[in-house]
């Protein structure tokens, strides 16, 4: 089993003998605490459900998803599965990891109590997968080897993008110019962490779990309401307006792209700190009580808001608790409940032709409303 190190932070990545520059410091990124927020509850909580993330052009939505990635631990996969399993435990739905091996499967016993040991493993970085707009079915999902079809003359799988994407992150660009049953396909994906592929006689069920994060400008159209609801967080992203964050937000690019490994040493500490907190809120998250009074606030916020269906509720209530584990707490209050509100509601309203104050001001009227205008501080 290999056993070399990893450091995607500071651009070692030495198991497979390849060496990466570093990725750009989440911490170094200027500003932006709605989007940053919104992907580091969603990594401390993956039910959570992904992030929608609405915005302009060139505000750093592609460059925070892959460096919180790269922020996260190394992870350990079972050697030559395409599906990166975790080798302490392998999916029991993987058709490579819980397949019975050809021997073993001559005496009747399954390829792990075979061996009895752990499959050897590589350490690979978090995988952050980009899926590009005009990529179509079958290469997301996957589909039959067309070559060893026809050389061989075998039915196999080859696996897609989205086998690629598991253990980590699936980052759609534009997704409100993606198909419509392309993304509910993803979706459907992203809820259930198993992609099942059935057609031209081939049927594979494999896991497939990750944080789904789409972005998308508003000036080129929405998705669908239906569509929408079933993204947990959405964040809005806008240009910097402050001169002097836009300064900063020049002078650190310029100093990454001159030296990366230089600009990844000095923002060292600062990763390593929300690396621990992360990990830390990770652990703490199931014993993370919601409150009574927060379920309750949840609730009379979605009624005040005239939100349909309950994915609103639950979503404040994952992402609450996800916070208050995020800041070192043991439970989630109301408080918790107003401040993600509007990262969890925004695109669960309901449009109002008489309202002309915009959606986030709705939120932050009916949290007043409902929760007390101190909650929200
Ligand atoms: N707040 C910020 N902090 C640090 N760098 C930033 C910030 N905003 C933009 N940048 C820099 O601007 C460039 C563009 O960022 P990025 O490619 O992540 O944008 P994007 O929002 O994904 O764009 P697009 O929607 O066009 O794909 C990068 O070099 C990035 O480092």
């Amino acid at each position: 089993m290999t056993t070399t190190s990893v450091e995607t932070q500071n651009g070692k990545t030495t198991d497979s003998g390849v060496t990466t520059l570093p990725v750009y410091p989440f911490t170094a990124i200027v500003g932006q605490a709605e989007l940053k927020l919104a992907l580091l509850l969603c990594v401390i909580d993956p039910t959570i459900g992904g992030v929608m993330v609405m915005g302009h052009r060139g505000t750093a939505k592609s460059t925070a998803v892959r460096a919180l990635a790269a922020l996260l631990p190394p992870q350990r996969a079972v050697a030559g599965c395409p599906y990166g399993c975790d080798p302490a435990a392998p999916s029991s739905i993987c058709p490579h990891c819980a397949a019975p091996d050809q021997d073993a499967a001559k005496n009747g016993q399954e390829k792990r109590r075979a061996s009895a040991k752990r499959p050897p493993s590589v350490l690979r970085p978090v995988p952050v997968v980009d899926l590009p707009l005009g990529a179509t079915e079958d290469r997301v999902v996957g589909a039959l080897d067309i070559e060893r079809a026809l050389v061989e003359g075998v039915q196999t799988f080859a696996p897609g993008l989205l086998a690629r994407a598991n253990r980590g992150f699936l980052y759609i660009d534009e997704v409100n110019l993606l198909e419509d049953h392309l993304v509910d396909l993803l979706l459907d994906v992203a809820q259930s962490g198993v992609n099942v592929v059935e057609r031209e006689g081939i049927s594979v069920r494999h896991p497939a779990r990750f944080v789904l994060v789409g972005s998308g400008n508003p000036e080129e159209g929405d998705l669908r309401p239906q569509l929408l609801d079933r993204f947990g967080l959405h964040a809005r992203i806008t240009t910097i307006d402050d001169v002097a964050e836009r300064v900063e937000i020049v002078k650190r690019r310029r100093a990454f792209d001159a030296d990366p490994v230089a600009f990844a040493q000095q923002w060292e500490r600062e990763q390593q700190r929300l690396q621990r907190r992360i990990r830390m809120a990770q652990k703490r998250l199931p014993s993370v009580e919601l409150t009574d009074e927060a379920l309750y606030a949840a609730a009379r916020l979605c009624v005040a808001l005239n939100i349909d269906g309950h994915r609103g509720e639950l979503t404040l209530a994952r992402a609450a608790v996800a916070l208050a584990a995020f800041e070192g707490r043991e439970s989630a209050q109301p408080s918790d409940i107003a401040r993600v509100a509007t990262l969890s509601l925004r695109h669960r309203l309901r449009k109002d032709p008489l309202e002309t104050s915009g959606d986030d001001a709705r939120i932050e009227r009916a949290v007043a409303e409902t929760i007390g205008a101190a909650a929200r501080a």
